[in-house]
């Protein structure tokens, strides 16, 4: 029954760049303050909210949920590649119980996870097998997205069934805010790129290159101004923390996907973050107790870290 939470964005410029000594140590101190929270807590198990950018997932069969009952990471832009240590049991039960809940989603017996697994695995553990974990697919790059409603309720879902049992379980959610990566989309990517979208064809080491100095090229557009990308959007990224960290997730049910959309592409990955409070918050009221937001156009993200655990009202 125990749960606790912790939601943060990704960046695989986190890794591959290096920025301003002040901007390094902000967020490194975020990442800290994290990271002292998942120890504190020391969980039994992880379950990990997370989109894919299209290394693990692909049109050929794109589900809009998965939970993984084995998975390896793929390593992308020099994040960790390796096992994870999924307890399959457990994990095997969660989508039981979740399909018994009323909300439908696939599993996966050799699931590809990418930087946006890896990286809050790597930043609140040190490693990706430190700890049993669930990884729990959200598909937030492959047009067509369902309603924010179904994230919610399948976050909740997945609340329900730990909140019935003993393991100490940390929640979290990995991705957003607003930011507009250069991720491919099915509609607009050149022919060759679409085969591999809907294939699944491993990228070439010619095309991995391309795709590393192009994110790295399109942080410093987006830092000097000179993006044509979408710009960060500070007062939505806010007007977001509020509403996740107060426990008004509902009202996210209004927020439509093409609204999203105007704060770039990779807004989508809000999802995984209302996954994650939305489980926290089947187990009953619960408080943020730590919450650091900067845009960061150097990471092309509006970068965000919060935790939470249950209290506040009936607590
Ligand atoms: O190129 C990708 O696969 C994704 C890059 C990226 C860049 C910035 C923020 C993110 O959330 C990303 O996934
Ligand atoms: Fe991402």
């Amino acid at each position: 029954m125990p749960l606790a939470l912790c939601c943060m964005s990704h960046s695989p410029l986190l890794d591959i760049t290096e920025q301003s000594p002040e901007l390094e140590a902000d967020v490194r101190a975020a990442l800290s303050a994290a990271r002292a929270f998942a120890e504190d807590f020391a969980p039994d198990v992880v379950v990990v909210f997370a989109p894919d950018h299209f290394n693990g997932f692909f049109y050929r069969l794109m589900p809009p949920f998965c939970v993984g009952m084995a998975a390896t990471t793929v390593g992308d832009y020099g994040s960790l590649a390796g096992t994870l240590h999924v307890p399959t049991g457990l994990a095997q039960a969660c989508a039981q119980a979740v399909l018994a809940d009323g909300v439908d989603l696939s599993i996966s017996h050799r699931m590809k996870l990418d930087h946006s697994s890896a990286q809050p695995l790597r930043e609140l553990f040190g490693a990706l097998d430190a700890r049993p974990v669930i990884p729990v697919f959200i598909n937030a790059a492959a047009a067509p997205l369902g309603p924010l409603a179904r994230t919610r309720q399948l976050g909740a879902a997945i609340g329900r069934f730990f909140g019935r049992r003993d393991e100490r379980v940390l929640l979290v959610g990995s991705g957003g805010l607003s930011h507009d990566p250069p991720v491919p989309t099915l509609d607009s990517a050149p022919a060759a790129m679409a085969e591999r979208l809907v294939s699944g064809r491993p990228l070439t080491i010619e095309e991995a290159a391309r795709k590393h100095t192009g994110a790295i090229a399109e942080g410093l557009r987006l830092a000097d101004g000179s993006s044509e990308r979408r710009p960060l959007s500070p007062a939505w990224d806010t007007e977001f923390l509020s509403l996740v960290t107060s426990g008004a997730l509902t009202e996210l049910d209004g927020w439509s996907n093409d609204e999203i959309g105007q704060h770039g592409s990779g807004a989508h990955e809000i999802r995984a973050w209302i996954a994650a409070y939305s489980a926290l918050d089947a187990a009953g009221p619960y408080e943020a107790t730590y919450r650091y937001y900067r845009p960061i156009p150097e990471y092309i993200a509006g970068f965000a870290v919060t935790t939470a655990r249950p209290g506040g009202a009936d607590n």
